[in-house]
């Protein structure tokens, strides 16, 4: 529904200038709710008025319901903006004219025959649950109710897209979560596809189906919402699913997430070493140099990368402990294994579900058909707009070759990476 490629926007000023939006694609399907997060500065507002082209871009094309708008004229691209609701963060209502008024006037605006006004100013405020307020001026509303006169207004041509600038910015928590159930059912009953800004993580994962993050005018990460959250070393996956990171390795006295991408990380391709063979680990790390150093600064020791991709740390000083991990070593998509004081290994796996198998018992079938004792370090189930979704961070005792049975089951069900 929504397609843009290559999208640049540059705000130029006798002070210099500002590349606010630096080449960005972004696909949003018909019925999809698309979150882009950022924080203040990172071009969110820019990249949204580029999409009705309130801002004119640089370059790139922006295409919306099969029509390029780039290409458009003014007259045209008037046309083609009705097809295109807009909400915002301070709702921007006429306080001079009521509840009915404000939305009457987006009516008047597209031309719409003065008979049918009235019936469809009702519907509207049906819509949005305002029905009872029609007579009221803006002053006179809470701010939810605000922005439900916004939404009803930006909905006033029928338009198939509704674009959101961080319309529950101004929200109390209560009021926000009405507007985005509001939202999610306008999506629903009516099909809207929803392309919204907003630096709530919350608003993400409440009812969007993809999302993007958005920093310095680009996009580091985008996808579907249940595809991030199994992608290895994802942000947005830690921010929706904070797993306990520092749980891991307290005994070993250096959390998981900090040994990881503090350098400590050694290329697949270095000899494989598991467990009790430590000694092999640190003649590995030795050989990769900055390995070695980052390791032993972190108090942990060194880190070999096997060659099927399977990660050693191995404690330099004496009691320090072996982590190691399986899959890609800097995500949370790791299965490791720890020797605290040299004591018995553990293999650490992440478990990521979403859909149905989200309520599904995995962990028990896990440790019922392995007759292993599997002990959660960290992790939680939550719904997610269009899906249930769930993660976490698991202990099997033994290292990753002892393990390696129950974990391939794990990964041949798809559970982990
Ligand atoms: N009209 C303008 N003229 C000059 N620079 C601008 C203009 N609008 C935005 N910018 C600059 O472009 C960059 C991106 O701004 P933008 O408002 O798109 O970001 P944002 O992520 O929406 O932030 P916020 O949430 O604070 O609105 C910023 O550096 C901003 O200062």
């Amino acid at each position: 529904m929504i397609e843009i490629s290559g999208l640049r926007k540059t705000y130029r000023s006798r002070k210099g200038s500002v590349v606010a939006v630096d080449g960005v694609d972004l696909s949003v399907g018909e019925g999809e709710v698309f979150g882009v997060l950022g924080r203040s500065g990172a071009g969110k507002s820019t990249l949204l008025r580029c999409v009705n082209m309130l801002e004119r871009p640089d370059a790139g094309a922006v295409t919306v319901g099969g029509l390029e708008l780039t290409r458009l004229g003014r007259r045209e691209l008037r046309v083609a903006r009705q097809g295109i609701g807009m909400i915002h963060q301070h709702f921007a209502l006429l306080s001079s004219r009521t509840v009915a008024g404000n939305v009457a006037f987006a009516l008047e605006v597209t031309g719409a025959p003065r008979a049918g006004r009235k019936a469809r100013v009702a519907e509207l405020l049906e819509l949005v649950g305002l029905a009872d307020r029609a007579d009221a001026y803006p002053a006179q509303l809470s701010g939810g109710q605000k922005q439900r006169v916004g939404i009803a207004r930006a909905l006033a041509a029928r338009p198939k897209v509704l674009l959101s600038d961080e319309a529950t910015s101004a929200l109390d928590p209560e009021t926000t979560e009405s507007i985005l159930r509001l939202l999610l059912d306008l999506n629903r009953r009516l099909g809207l596809t929803i392309l919204l800004i907003t630096h709530e993580m919350n608003v993400v994962k409440r009812i969007c189906t993809s999302a993007a993050i958005m920093r310095d005018g680009r996009f580091v990460e985008s996808g579907r919402i249940t595809e991030l959250l199994r992608r290895p070393g994802s942000e947005l996956a830690r921010d929706l699913f904070p797993l306990d990171t520092a749980a891991p390795l307290d005994a070993a006295g250096v959390p998981l997430e900090a040994a990881m991408q503090g350098g400590a990380r050694v290329e697949a391709g270095a000899p494989a070493v598991a467990g009790a063979e430590a000694g092999a680990g640190l003649q590995a790390g030795a050989g990769a140099g900055a390995g070695l150093q980052a390791g032993a600064e972190a108090g942990v020791g060194v880190q070999a990368g096997a060659e099927a991709g399977v990660g050693v740390q191995a404690g330099a000083e004496a009691g320090a402990g072996v982590l190691t991990s399986v899959g890609a070593p800097t995500s949370l998509d790791t299965a490791g294994a720890r020797l605290p004081g040299g004591g018995e290994a553990t293999t650490i796996v992440d478990i990521t579900v979403s859909g149905p198998e989200a309520d599904e018992p995995i962990i028990a079938d896990l440790a019922r058909r392995f007759a292993v004792d599997v002990r959660i370090l960290g992790g939680s189930v939550e719904t997610l707009a269009a899906t249930r979704a769930g993660r976490w961070r698991i202990a099997l005792p033994g290292t990753p070759e002892a393990n390696r049975e129950a974990v391939e089951y794990l990964r041949e069900r798809g559970v982990t990476s």
